[in-house]
C-alpha cells in the first residue's frame, strides 16, 4: 500500500467504512476532511493499531508516545537515529518533501489545525508530513503532525534564508568557507521529531539529556560533558544568520528548527552533563547537519530544562543570530542545536578544546618524564663511587639493574652502555634525577673505604703515644743547579765512620743524624731529586714531604724549575728552605737570589721574612750543617712532627723495582706505627711479609720507625711509587686487601681504556658513526723529518668527510707528556706517530695503561700509507649491486601454509637463498624483497642455478603470478679507490 493511503482505502483494509473511519479519525483527533484525502502514515498506522487492539490483537505499535511501555526507550536507543539523521541524501530528501509538503499541508490546513489544537507539543513538525530523515523509524510518530501552514511559510522562508546564508557564504574567504562554511538550512530537521522534548525514557533521543549515560560525540563535536567551552570568539567571524532579514537563519525546516539554533544550544548545558547541543556542530553542509542533530539530541533532553537558557553553550555569548532570534521553549531548541551546528559554530570549538587539551597533555609529559624503568630514587641518600666508575657499579650500590640506569640516562640524552666509564658530570645528572648524591670519591679515598671494610683506619690518631718524628725533606731547584750534588754533601756529612757493612745505596731516602741545640736530630731526605718525582707521589695521593729545600744556583740565580718547584712547594703546603748554591763559584749573587725569590713570596729572614736562606757550595761542602740546622729549624717553627711509634706500621712506598736476586723490593717510608721484620705487608696490589729490612747505609734493621726510610723484601710483587703500605694482623687479610686494590686498579685501567681508539678499530668506530677526525702527534728524529711526515700527511687527498689532524710534533723520543697529550681527548686518544724514536720504560708502560696508540715506523712512506689507509677506513663502506641471475616464474602454487608459492625456472645466472629479488611484470618492477625460501623439489636449496627449476617464496609479497620474472642480486662492497 503506499506510504499514504487514502481514507477509502484504509477503510477498506480495515474492513470498514470510509465514514466510520473519516469519524474514527476525528476521535483520534486527526481531522480529514473526505474519503478521498490522504492520511498521513503514522496516523495509518495508528488507526491500524487501534483497529488490530480492537480485535484483541497486542499493540504493535512503538511509536505511541502516550504509552507508558518501555518501547519509547526502545525508540530512544542512540545507535538508530543518529546514522540516519545526518545522511545528507535524506536532508536533501527533506528539503524536496517540504516543497511537496507546501502544496499537500494547503489542502490539510484545516486538519491540521485541529491536530495542532490536540497535540501538546505542536511546533516541532516543520518537517513536512513526510519526516524522511527521521532518525529512528519507531520514533513517536503519532507526534508527528502535517506541517501547518505557518510552518511551511517558515520553512520556505528558512529555505530562501538558507540560499541567501550560502551565497553570503560563497562569497566569504574561500578557505574558510571551504573550512567551516556551513550549509544551513534546514538540515536540523532530521532531528526534528515531536517526541524530543519528552524527557525521561520516553524522549527518544534523552541519551543526551541529564543522568543519560555519555556517548561518544560526533568529531567535533560536544565530546566534552559539560563544563565550559571555549568562547566562540575563538572562531573566525561567519556569515551571520542574524543578518537575514527578520528571518531566523535557523537551517530548520520548522520553526523549531530555526528557534532550537538558539535554544538546543542551550539545551545542552542545561541538560547536565548533555552535551552541548549547538555546541556538537561542525560547520559545513550535512557534517554540520549531523553533528547538529546529535547536539540537538544532547539538547533535546534539555530542551524541556533548560531550553529556556539563554545563550548557546558553546559559544556563551549571545547568540540571536544563530538561533535566528528563533523562540525559546520546546523541543525544537533542543534541536536547534543543530542549526547552531548548522552554522558552524560549534564544531571548530570543539576541536579547539580537543586540541588544547592535547596540547596540555603533551606539555605535561614534558615536563613531568615519567620514571618508567625501574630505578630507585635515592631520596638524597650518598652513593660513593670510584672515579671512572661505570653503570653497572652504581647499580650495584643501589640495587638495580644497570640497563634501567642506561634508560634513565637515554632519557637524560645520554647514550652510555651500562660498562662504560662514566664521568663525573654525567652522574651528577643521573643522581640528580634519580635523587642519588653520588659522589665521586678519588683513588686514594676509595683505598680508605676499602681498608675501613678491614677495619683499618688510616687516619686513627692515638695522640698519647706520640713522639717527635724527624722531617722528610725533599730536594728540589733548576736544572744543574746542584740538587745531586747537594744530597750527596748532605748524605757525606753522615758517615759514620767506622761503622762497618754498610754499602751506601740509593734506595729513594736516606736519614742523617745532626746535633742541633744538643740533640740527636734525624732528618729524613727524598733522595730523588727534582719535582717529577715529588708530584707524581703527590698525584698519587702520598704527601710524604715536610720541608722543600729549593736550590738555586747563586751564580744563575732563579730559573723557570725554580719557579716551578716553588709552586709546586706551596701546592702541598710545604714551608721552604732555599740553598742559594754555588756561592763557592767567583760570580755567584746569592744576594740576587735572595732579591729575585721575594718577588715570589719568599722573604729571607734577614730582610724581615720568614724565609730561611743558606749559601751553600755543594760540590766542596760548604754550608751543609747550616742548611740542617735551617731545616730542623724550620720545621719546628712551622710543624709538629709527631707520630706514634706504636701499632701496625703504615707508610708510603718511596722506590721499588725488582732485583735479580732478592725479587721485588720497596723502599718505604713508615709514617706511623713501627714495621718489623716478619710483618706481613700490603703495599699497592703487593703483599707479603717482611722478610728483611735495610736501611740506606746497607745495614740490615729488624725494626723501623717514623720518618725512617727502609727497604722491604719479602713482597709478591713490585708496588707503585705512592702506594700506602701497611701491615696488618695477617698474611690473609694482607692478601684480600691486594686482590681488592689490584681488581679496582685493573678495572680503573679498563675503564681508561675503554673509549681510547687505535688505528684498528677505528674502522669499527667509523662504521658505529662515533669518529671522524683522526689526531696525531708526530715525534721524529729530526726536525726535517718529522717535517717531512706531517706535510706528506697534510696533503693527502681524504674524503670530506673525515678529517686529520695533528695536535703536536717534536723532535725526540716519546715522552709522557706526549701521552698525556695524546690520553688528553675526551674519550678519544690520538695516535703518536714514532718516526725512528721510540718510547722507552715508564712511557711506553703509560702509553700502554693509558691506551695511546704509538705508531713506530722507520720509513716515511710505509707511515703515510698506513694512516691513508686508516683515514679511509674511517669512511662508511659503499656498495653497489651485483647481479645474480633471473629466474622465470612458470606456475604458481598455491600454499594455506607458505603462501603462493612461485615454481620457476632459472633462466641465467643462480638465484640464491636470502638473496635480494626484484619482482618484474611486464617490464616493471612490482616489488623489490628476498627470496624466503628456495626449494629444489622438496629439499631447501642454497641456490638454484640456470637452467634448472625450484620453488621460490618471496618475503612479504604473495601477488606473484605466472610470467613474472624473479631478478635476484646482491649489494657488494664498493672497493674505494
Ligand atoms: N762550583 C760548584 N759547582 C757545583 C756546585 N754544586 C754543583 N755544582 C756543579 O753543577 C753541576 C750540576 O750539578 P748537579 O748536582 O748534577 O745538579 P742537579 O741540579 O742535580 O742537575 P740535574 O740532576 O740535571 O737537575 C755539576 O757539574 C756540579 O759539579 C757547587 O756548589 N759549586
Amino acid at each position: 500500500m503506499a506510504a499514504k493511503p487514502r481514507v477509502h482505502e484504509l477503510a477498506k483494509e480495515l474492513g470498514t467504512t470510509s465514514k466510520e473511519l473519516l469519524s474514527k479519525l476525528g476521535d483520534m483527533g486527526e481531522f480529514v476532511k473526505s474519503a478521498s484525502s490522504t492520511v498521513e502514515a503514522p496516523v495509518a498506522r495508528r488507526l491500524r493499531n487501534e483497529y488490530d487492539a480492537a480485535q484483541g490483537a497486542p499493540a504493535a505499535s512503538a511509536g505511541n508516545n502516550e504509552s507508558p511501555t518501555p518501547e519509547p526507550v526502545k525508540a530512544a536507543a542512540p545507535k538508530g537515529p543518529r546514522p540516519a539523521a545526518p545522511s545528507p541524501s535524506k536532508i536533501a530528501k527533506a528539503k524536496v518533501d517540504a516543497k511537496d509538503a507546501k502544496t499537500e499541508a494547503k489542502a490539510e490546513a484545516e486538519a491540521r489545525k485541529a491536530a495542532k489544537k490536540a497535540a501538546p507539543k505542536p511546533g516541532v513538525a516543520a518537517a513536512p508530513p513526510k519526516p524522511g530523515p527521521k532518525p529512528a523509524p519507531v520514533a513517536p510518530q503519532p507526534e508527528i503532525k502535517p506541517a501547518s501552514a505557518r510552518d511551511i511559510e517558515v520553512a520556505a522562508e528558512q529555505k530562501r534564508a538558507e540560499e541567501l546564508l550560502k551565497r553570503q557564504q560563497e562569497q566569504a574567504d574561500a578557505a574558510r568557507v571551504a573550512a567551516a562554511a556551513p550549509k544551513p538550512g534546514p538540515k536540523p530537521a532530521p532531528a526534528a521529531r515531536p517526541g524530543a522534548p519528552k524527557p525521561g525514557p520516553k524522549n527518544p533521543f534523552g541519551v543526551g539529556g541529564a543522568g543519560a549515560k555519555p556517548r561518544p560525540a560526533a568529531e567535533g563535536g560536544s565530546e566534552r560533558p559539560g563544563g565550559p567551552r571555549p568562547s566562540p570568539r575563538m572562531m573566525p567571524p561567519r556569515p551571520n544568520p542574524g543578518m537575514m532579514p527578520g528571518r531566523p537563519a535557523g537551517g530548520g525546516r520548522d520553526g523549531g528548527g530555526a528557534r532550537g539554533a538558539r535554544g538546543g544550544g542551550r539545551g545542552g548545558p542545561g541538560g547536565g552533563g548533555g552535551r552541548p547541543g549547538g555546541g556538537g556542530g561542525r560547520p559545513g553542509g550535512g557534517g554540520g547537519n549531523y553533528r547538529g542533530t546529535f547536539g540537538g539530541s544532547g539538547g533535546g533532553a534539555a530542551g524541556g530544562a533548560g531550553g529556556a537558557g539563554g545563550s548557546g553553550p558553546s559559544t556563551g555569548t549571545p547568540a540571536p543570530y544563530r538561533g535566528g532570534g528563533g523562540r525559546a521553549g520546546g523541543g525544537g531548541k533542543a534541536r536547534g542545536g543543530g542549526a547552531a551546528g548548522a552554522f558552524g559554530r560549534g564544531g571548530p570549538r570543539g576541536k579547539s578544546r580537543k586540541s588544547r587539551r592535547q596540547r596540555r597533555q603533551e606539555f605535561d609529559n614534558l615536563a613531568a618524564p615519567r620514571m618508567q624503568s625501574g630505578a630507585p630514587r635515592g631520596n638524597g641518600e650518598t652513593i660513593r663511587l670510584a672515579r671512572g666508575a661505570s653503570l653497572s657499579d652504581f647499580a650495584d650500590k643501589i640495587g638495580t639493574l644497570p640497563g634501567t640506569l642506561v634508560q634513565e640516562l637515554f632519557g637524560l640524552g645520554e647514550m652510555v652502555t651500562a660498562t662504560q666509564s662514566v664521568s663525573e658530570e654525567t652522574f651528577a645528572l643521573l643522581g640528580a634525577h634519580l635523587d642519588w648524591d653520588i659522589k665521586i670519591v678519588s683513588p686514594e679515598e676509595e683505598d680508605r673505604e676499602l681498608l675501613s671494610q678491614f677495619g683499618i683506619d688510616l687516619d686513627e690518631e692515638d695522640k698519647d703515644t706520640y713522639v717527635a718524628r724527624p722531617p722528610v725533606v725533599t730536594v728540589m731547584g733548576h736544572v744543574d743547579h746542584g740538587k745531586t750534588k747537594l744530597l750527596d754533601a748532605i748524605r757525606k756529612t753522615n758517615v759514620v765512620a767506622g761503622e762497618a757493612g754498610g754499602i751506601t745505596q740509593h734506595i729513594g731516602a736516606y736519614q742523617v743524624h745532626v746535633e742541633h741545640e744538643g740533640e740527636d736530630r734525624a732528618i729524613t731526605f727524598i733522595d730523588t731529586p727534582g719535582h717529577e718525582a715529588f708530584t707524581a707521589m703527590r698525584a698519587r695521593g702520598a704527601n710524604v714531604t715536610d720541608i722543600v729545600v729549593l736550590v738555586v744556583a747563586a751564580d744563575d740565580g732563579v730559573m723557570p724549575q725554580t719557579v716551578e718547584a716553588l709552586n709546586h712547594a706551596s701546592a702541598a703546603g710545604a714551608p721552604v728552605v732555599v740553598a742559594v748554591n754555588k756561592t763557592d763559584l767567583p760570580d755567584a749573587n746569592p744576594g740576587k737570589v735572595r732579591q729575585q725569590l721575594t718577588e715570589y713570596g719568599l722573604v729571607a729572614e734577614e730582610y724581615g721574612g720568614q724565609t730561611m736562606f743558606v749559601d751553600v757550595a755543594a760540590k766542596p761542602g760548604i754550608g751543609i750543617a747550616d742548611l740542617l740546622e735551617a731545616v730542623l729549624l724550620t720545621a719546628d717553627a712551622s710543624l709538629e712532627l709527631e707520630a706514634s711509634e706504636e701499632g701496625n706500621a703504615q707508610g708510603i712506598a718511596i722506590e721499588a723495582h725488582l732485583d735479580k736476586g732478592r725479587g721485588p723490593v720497596a723502599s718505604v717510608l713508615v709514617q706511623k706505627g713501627t714495621l718489623r721484620v716478619g710483618d706481613s705487608i700490603v703495599a699497592g696490589g703487593a703483599y707479603g711479609r717482611v722478610r728483611a729490612m735495610h736501611d740506606a747505609d746497607g745495614h740490615r734493621v729488624t725494626e723501623a720507625t717514623p720518618s725512617f726510610p727502609v727497604q722491604v723484601q719479602g713482597l709478591s710483587s713490585v708496588p707503585m711509587a705512592g702506594d700506602v703500605f701497611l701491615a696488618a694482623e695477617d698474611d690473609r687479610m694482607v692478601r684480600q686487601i691486594a686482590e681488592q686494590r689490584q681488581a679496582r686498579r685493573r678495572a680503573a685501567q679498563q675503564a681508561s681504556r675503554v673509549s681510547r681508539t687505535t688505528l684498528e678499530n677505528l674502522m669499527d668506530k667509523i662504521a658505529e658513526g662515533e669518529r671522524t677526525t683522526l689526531s696525531l702527534i708526530i715525534k721524529g728524529d729530526g726536525a726535517g723529518s718529522v717535517e717531512a711526515l706531517e706535510e706528506a700527511l697534510v696533503a693527502l687527498e681524504i674524503p670530506e668527510e673525515v678529517q686529520l689532524q695533528v695536535i703536536h710534533r717534536g723532535v725526540g723520543p716519546i715522552t709522557e707528556s706526549d701521552v698525556n697529550l695524546a690520553a688528553a681527548g675526551d674519550g678519544e686518544s690520538a695516535t703518536i706517530i714514532a718516526f725512528n724514536v721510540r718510547a722507552e720504560g715508564r712511557v711506553r708502560d703509560m702509553a700502554e695503561r693509558e691506551g695511546v696508540d704509538v705508531r713506530y715506523y722507520t720509513v716515511i712512506y710505509q707511515a703515510i700509507e698506513e694512516i691513508e689507509t686508516a683515514l679511509k677506513g674511517m669512511l662508511k663502506p659503499e656498495y653497489e649491486e651485483a647481479a645474480l641471475g633471473t629466474a622465470e616464474i612458470r606456475e604458481v602454487f598455491r600454499s594455506s601454509k607458505f603462501g603462493n608459492i612461485a615454481g620457476v625456472l632459472v633462466t641465467s645466472g643462480i638465484i640464491k637463498r636470502n638473496a635480494k629479488v626484484r619482482l618484474m611484470r611486464d617490464g616493471n618492477v612490482v616489488a623489490e624483497t628476498t627470496v624466503a625460501s628456495l626449494r629444489r623439489f622438496k629439499d631447501d636449496a642454497a641456490e638454484v642455478r640456470e637452467g634448472f627449476e625450484g620453488g621460490i617464496t618471496l618475503k612479504n609479497y604473495n601477488n606473484i603470478e605466472e610470467g613474472d620474472i624473479i631478478e635476484a642480486f646482491e649489494m657488494r662492497e664498493k672497493p674505494r679507490d
